[in-house]
């Protein structure tokens, strides 16, 4: 039965909103009052080890509940238990280590997850065929998993993440493993893809914010330290700080700043 929800035309300003959004990590509040807006347009997510974008991603993904505050993905409140399930069909997630099925080869592992985003089935074979060759793997269709390097795991990871053409896509760390050739093709991929989603990446690679984002969102201890755009992370490292690059050095100005504040 298609319900309300799936017949509700998608005209929300902000794909992604979180008002002092709180989300556990264990007994950890990793996510402890962040304000968030993001809309089309890729969303570089930076932050040091432990700031909480792991876990502000699988709250992003609805595989974690918040614990306070409020989260509206395409316009639905992640609370409303009605909503969830027409939500999670327009989603698409990279988890930081994702579990495959070492037998599958990758059409089958990327076939598998359109099924499970309940796409239209007539649909699939060439959603999985288009994906696959997003991420360069098309020679590769029919290999095993276990049987690929880390990099094009990653890139099978990606595959499934896109495969239903998501209006939000969560990538946690997506570049990982990716080799140089690889990853200036995944920028490419990411302008692409956030022309018309709402992309997050999460990564320490300042450089990639820089070279594939419209947008960077810098967290620390669960909260929005800065959200701007990457000429001006650039400009701000131009005037000293600690890094190789001006956006290097923008990042540890921020981040210094914000701590000095605290
Ligand atoms: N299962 C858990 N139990 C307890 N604490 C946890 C758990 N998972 C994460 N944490 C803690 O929550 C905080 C945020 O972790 P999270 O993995 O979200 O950060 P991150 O920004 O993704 O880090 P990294 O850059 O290292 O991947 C960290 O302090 C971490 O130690």
């Amino acid at each position: 039965m298609v319900t309300d929800t799936e017949l509700r035309p998608s005209t929300t300003a902000w794909p992604v909103e979180t008002e002092q959004l709180r989300v556990k990590a264990g007994r950890h509040l990793a996510v402890d009052g962040l304000d968030l807006r993001l809309g089309v347009g890729v969303h570089g997510l930076l932050g040091p080890n432990g700031a909480g974008k792991t876990t502000l991603m699988r709250a992003l993904s609805t595989v974690e509940r918040p614990s306070g505050g409020r989260l509206r993905l395409l316009g639905e409140d992640v609370t409303n238990g009605r909503a969830l399930r027409p939500l999670r069909s327009r989603l698409g997630y990279l988890p930081q280590h994702f579990g495959f099925y070492p037998r599958f080869t990758v059409r089958e592992y990327v076939e598998y997850v359109a099924w499970l985003r309940e796409m239209p089935r007539a649909d699939i074979p060439e959603a999985v065929q288009r994906a696959v060759e997003r991420v360069g793997l098309t020679d590769r269709a029919d290999s095993r998993l276990k049987a690929l390097s880390g990099g094009m795991l990653r890139r099978v990871g990606i595959a499934q993440a896109i495969v239903n053409g998501p209006a939000v896509l969560l990538l946690d760390e997506p570049t990982v493993g990716l080799d140089p050739e690889q990853r200036v093709e995944f920028r490419t991929l990411l302008r692409e893809l956030g022309q018309d989603s709402c992309v997050l990446v999460s990564t320490h690679l300042v450089e990639d914010v820089v070279a594939a984002c419209s947008d960077v969102v810098l967290v620390d201890k669960g909260r929005l330290v800065w959200q701007g755009v990457p000429a001006d992370l650039t400009r701000l490292g131009e005037q000293g700080g600690v890094g190789d690059s001006a956006a290097e050095r923008g990042y540890s100005t921020l981040l210094a700043n914000h701590r000095s504040a605290a």
